[in-house]
């Protein structure tokens, strides 16, 4: 039976009321995967965590009916098991149910899977998109350069939209393949006070409220969640489940007067004050807690005890720790002098804090971390890398794989944070952990890092 034509006007309107602070983001996609036929060229979604790019996506496409194959690069990263279950969802679909693939036979070959796709999505019929969820996780792997050029490779008609925390121009989608057509990028930003607000206030329990009251209750929500939720929470998280968990758990205390009848909806402060001991409550443990304390505190991450961060954090990620750490900390004309053979090999010979070097790193400290660019980061990274490997320490070529992962890891983690996520090309970096942190990494992975601090 034929379907009904959508009526895209009302599809856009309800995804906007239904993702608040997303209308732009929803627009362009749209308009990309909308019309039916194949985008020219990648998509890539890029963000920060729970800003919405999953959900968004998903919704566009399911409620514009573009026939789409979800794929979590957290569960698949080999080729096989991520075409298959690409071609596993496409035929469940073409059967009228979704299927994760777990039926397929297994002795296929990757060359088997993709010959089947044109067949799956031919030419001739509406474009089938790939959605690649925290797809920087195969940055500088092959597939990920298959599934760039799936069209050009098999002639399918099968479009990909890459939903990562970092964006492509960024690097992850240049970094070993070349060949890979150039895409358009859409962002998303962290969520401003005001659209997390609403985007909780969707959410808001009024099931149970009668009509009448709707208003004034709707409206004693948002002031809660703005005097109480984000000002406890939004420091050290903004993840849309974490705030909506905490005014889900303080609610009811703030709600306790107006259920007593020993207060109006509309008496804010004696409201506030009701709630006011479980917020402390809330503040004490979340102290006490070694990681989320110390990251909502004003001091932010940089203040964390290094040996927690011993215990946590990936030895790859604590050598992209140490490269932010000297990026940040020396200026950008100092990097030739440190990573040119020759003026190691003289800074070997006398690996000493001068007295210029002493005055500057005063300087430099009073200035504080210097925002740097993706491409230096790395840039110093592989430096590292190749000291290291010299020394024979550890297996540099597998810490190169994980990279990107691990430098979306310390975004999510805040010791990285970028700081121009609307620029491609040059997004830009700081990196806030203090001297102690970084000397106890430094130490931990056995890395001079006082000679490699030349600041001017
Ligand atoms: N604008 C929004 N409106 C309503 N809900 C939202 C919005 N943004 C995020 N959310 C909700 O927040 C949660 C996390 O969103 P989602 O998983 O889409 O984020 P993400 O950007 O894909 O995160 P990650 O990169 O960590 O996978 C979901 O429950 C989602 O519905």
């Amino acid at each position: 039976m034929a379907q009904p034509p959508i009526d895209k006007q009302g599809v856009l309107q309800a995804l906007t009321s239904r993702f608040p602070g997303r209308t732009e983001q929803i627009e362009q996609l749209s308009a990309i995967v909308g019309d039916g036929r194949v985008a020219a060229t990648p998509v890539v979604v890029h963000g920060g965590p729970s800003t919405g790019k999953t959900a968004v996506v998903r919704e566009v496409f399911a409620s514009l009916k573009v026939p789409c194959a979800h794929i979590s690069c957290n569960e698949h990263r080999a080729a096989k098991a991520l075409l298959l279950s690409v071609a596993a969802q496409f035929k469940g679909r073409k059967r009228g149910h979704w299927d994760s693939g777990s039926g397929e036979s297994r002795s296929e070959q990757v060359s088997d899977v993709l010959w089947q796709l044109p067949g799956l999505a031919p030419p001739h019929m509406p474009a089938h998109y790939i959605i690649l969820d925290h797809a920087h996780r195969l940055a500088s792997l092959p597939v990920l350069q298959i599934l760039m050029r799936l069209r050009e490779l098999t002639g399918a008609n099968i479009g990909i939209v890459l939903l990562s925390h970092l964006a492509g121009g960024s690097g992850f989608l240049q970094h070993g393949s070349h060949n890979c057509p150039p895409a358009v990028e859409i962002a998303f930003p962290d969520y401003t006070d005001n659209q997390l607000v609403q985007i909780l206030a969707l959410s808001a329990p009024l099931d149970e409220v009668p009509a009448q009251d709707k208003g004034p209750m709707l409206a004693a929500y948002h002031a809660f969640l703005l005097s109480v939720v984000l000002p406890l929470v939004a420091r050290s998280s903004r993840r849309v489940e974490d705030l909506h968990a905490v005014a889900q758990k303080m609610w009811p205390a703030y709600l306790r007067p107006v259920r007593e009848g020993s207060a109006q909806v509309s008496e804010r402060g004696r409201l506030h004050a009701a709630v006011r001991p479980l917020m402390q409550a809330y503040s004490q443990a979340a102290n006490t807690d070694a990681f989320s304390g110390t990251s909502g505190s004003a001091a932010g991450p940089s203040s964390r005890s290094g040996s927690t961060l011993d215990l946590e954090l990936p030895y790859c990620a604590k050598w992209l720790l140490l490269a932010a750490y000297v990026a940040s900390r020396n200026r950008p004309s100092v990097d030739r002098r440190l990573f040119d053979p020759e003026h190691r090999g003289r800074r070997r010979k006398g690996q000493h804090v001068h007295d210029r070097q002493v005055e500057t790193a005063t300087e430099a400290a009073m200035q504080g971390p210097h925002a740097f660019p993706l491409e230096r980061l790395l840039s110093i990274f592989w430096h590292l890398m190749r000291a290291e490997a010299e020394q024979q320490l550890s297996p540099a070529a597998e810490l190169a794989a994980e990279v990107f992962g691990q430098i979306a890891s310390l975004t999510c983690l805040r010791l990285l944070v970028q700081v121009s996520p609307e620029a491609l090309e040059d997004a830009k970096y700081r990196c806030n952990v203090s001297e102690d942190l970084a000397r106890t990494v430094a130490r931990n992975v056995r890395f001079p890092l006082e000679s490699y601090l030349l600041y001017t």
